[in-house]
């Protein structure tokens, strides 16, 4: 039995049913400079490629590396491209505070859809009832491979009224996506798979909307396994799966943190950000060759 969900966040559910929200990137200089025309530039042309919604300062986007007024900048800029727009909040590093009641209020004044409420140390399930109360903005729980969480807590996260519903994100682990996506349909909310590297299968074990890293450039070959699948086109399905599955295992692959530049060097080939501000300061560095490896898949 799940606990009756709040109207803002059924809303949001039912309008994200079916749709693919791009994790974006924050394109940036080399020394993580961010210049917002660039950044809005790149979020329209997402849109125009086959987003159907932005996922911003997700970890795509580097959102708890970012600055409030930089934050607050991107939010902006992204609402301007015309799509809901979900918006990474909190996801403290060890050594800092928990800022994500104050991102989520800011998301709110700034008119956002929603917010991808990003895992931290201590009650995950207080810390959902906290970002509710502050900005009131439907939730998008976050089950991420670099803190996962347990199934009892998701459990409890699911039958907050404001949660809309969850996106998994763990990479490898395909019981745990099972589980979570079976748990999260069970309590009326939203799978959404954030499963770049099991992205067919997920859609095979029940999730109902994709939100992933792997649409940060190339959004059409995201689209083209989400359309076949709606479409009931089982063999362009196939097809496109297998083109995606070529995609993610060149750019989410070891170091795993490297995918946001790997995704950044595809968006700067596609034209969709310039090469200037395609980096990623914030990830490991990655051998010689890399770039040209993944530009070939
Ligand atoms: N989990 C990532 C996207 C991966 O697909 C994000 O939050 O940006």
């Amino acid at each position: 039995m799940s606990t009756p969900i709040d109207a803002r966040a059924a809303g949001l559910r039912d309008r994200l049913r079916g749709s693919l929200a791009a994790a974006a990137l924050t394109p940036m200089g080399p020394d993580g400079a961010v210049d917002l025309d660039v950044a809005e530039s790149y979020f329209r042309r997402l849109v125009a490629s086959g987003a159907d919604a932005l996922a911003v300062l997700a970890h795509t986007g580097r959102g708890p590396f970012l600055s409030a007024q930089v934050r607050a900048g991107v939010i902006t800029r992204a609402r301007r491209a015309g799509v809901p727009v979900i918006v990474g909040v909190g996801g403290a590093r060890p050594e800092q505070g928990s800022n994500a009641v104050e991102d989520a209020r800011t998301a709110a004044e700034l008119g956002a859809d929603a917010v991808l409420v990003f895992p931290e140390p201590g009650d995950r399930v207080a810390l959902h009832e906290a970002v509710w109360s502050a900005a009131g903005l439907p939730m998008i729980a976050f089950d991420l491979y670099t803190n996962p969480c347990p199934p009892d807590t998701l459990h409890r996260i699911l039958s907050l009224p404001g949660v809309a519903g969850l996106k998994t994100a763990l990479l490898s682990d395909a019981m745990a996506c099972q589980e979570t996506i079976a748990l999260t349909r069970d309590a009326d909310r939203l799978a959404i798979t954030g499963e770049d590297r099991m992205f067919a299968a997920s859609l095979l074990w029940g999730a109902q909307a994709a939100l992933v890293g792997v649409a940060a450039a190339s959004v059409g070959t995201t689209a083209a396994v989400m359309r076949a699948y709606e479409g009931d086109d089982l063999r362009g399905f196939e097809k496109a799966a297998a083109r995606l599955d070529r995609l993610a295992a060149a750019t989410f692959t070891a170091p795993m943190e490297g995918y946001v530049q790997r995704m950044a060097w595809l968006a700067a080939a596609e034209g969709l950000v310039p090469e200037e501000h395609a980096h990623d300061p914030y990830g490991p560095a990655l051998p010689d060759g890399e770039r040209a490896r993944v530009l070939a898949a």
